[in-house]
């Protein structure tokens, strides 16, 4: 049978309507539904024999975090049936587990942005992967531009909250199909990036001697960058920093009851005046995030190792 079939029989069977009149997130839910899920989960268990804890998304030019890993064993997302690929510079497109600092870890090597194609919810396929596999918590790193004036390039922000258009405006990956073994129809978002974590992440922060940013993380949906006017009604709206991931990515991990703290690295200063030079530039941002990156290699091992030591933390 063709794919299209396929999928046509798939939504038919669950709407009763032509795969044509629905969105790309809804015809994505019905097609991974819970037991599709499941089996990619199983597929990959049976190979990597080993449990992870807690789960972290590296952002652009951030893939390093992998090598905090003690006995560090890699899975490629290529091998896995029905799983995308990564196709941008700075994401690898690798699973690496292992344990750090004692702790159960599987580490993305490479995430899916919708503006290469993928749907949010394609995007965020992985997060109910990794709560399959028995993923309690998320650390979600990405590489961000500053908005706000006190931003410099190599800060790291603690994310608080997001702003989020693409979401607002039915970019949304829980559109569709809803498998309440996965979590609810409506989710309450107000305390995503648990403050609990939060006060963690600062506390370790403290101690490391780094100078930790909080904000807000704005995101556009890519892969053109913000315009000056874009940016400065993202400032006005209480965003700090803007990128093209992380918001949708927290949302599903939110949704299916995994703990979240997110992290940006500043990479670049976007132009909030209409005459100021444009910065951005992916190679530039790949670069910058990986001569920054070890403030955040330290942070997050050390933040593991907290984890560690209550076990509250991953229950
Ligand atoms: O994957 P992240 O969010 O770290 O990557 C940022 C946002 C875009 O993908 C890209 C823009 O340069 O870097
Ligand atoms: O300036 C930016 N804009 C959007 N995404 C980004 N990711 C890194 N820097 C940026």
């Amino acid at each position: 049978m063709e794919n299209s079939d396929l999928i046509n029989q798939i939504v038919k069977k669950e709407f009763n309507l032509p795969a044509e009149l629905l969105s790309q997130d809804a015809i994505t839910n019905a097609y991974y539904n819970y037991d599709k899920i499941s089996s990619i989960a199983k597929w990959i268990e049976e190979r990597i024999h080993f449990k992870p804890r807690i789960g972290i998304i590296c952002g652009s030019g951030l893939s390093d975090i992998a090598y905090l890993i003690a006995d560090k064993q890699e899975i490629q997302y290529a091998d896995i049936p029905e799983f995308p690929r990564s196709t941008v510079h700075g994401h690898k497109g690798v699973f690496a587990y292992g344990n750090l600092n004692n702790l159960p870890v599987i580490c993305m090597q490479g995430r899916f942005h919708p503006y290469e194609g993928y749907s949010t919810a394609l995007c965020t396929l992985p997060l109910k992967v990794l709560k399959l596999l028995g993923v309690k918590l998320v650390i979600i790193t990405n590489a961000a531009g500053g908005l706000n004036p006190s931003l410099s390039v190599g800060d790291l922000m603690l994310i608080k909250d997001h702003f989020s258009l693409p979401l607002l405006s039915m970019q949304n990956p829980l559109v569709g199909h809803n498998d309440e073994r996965f979590g609810p129809r409506f989710v309450p978002v107000s305390n995503i990036y648990d403050k609990k974590l939060r006060a963690l992440m600062h506390k370790c922060g403290k101690e490391l001697n780094l100078d930790l940013k909080e904000g807000v993380y704005g995101t556009i949906s890519g892969p053109s960058y913000e315009t000056v006017t874009d940016s400065l009604f993202y400032l006005k709206n209480g965003a700090d920093c803007v990128g093209m991931s992380t918001s949708h990515e927290a949302t599903v991990a939110c949704y299916c009851g995994l703990k979240v703290v997110a992290l940006s690295i500043i990479t670049d200063k976007v132009a909030i005046e209409y005459d100021a030079e444009d910065g951005s530039d992916h190679n530039e941002i790949v670069k910058i995030a990986k001569l920054k990156a070890k403030d955040a290699e330290k942070l997050v091992s050390y933040f593991i190792t907290q984890l560690g030591m209550d076990s509250r933390w991953l229950e």
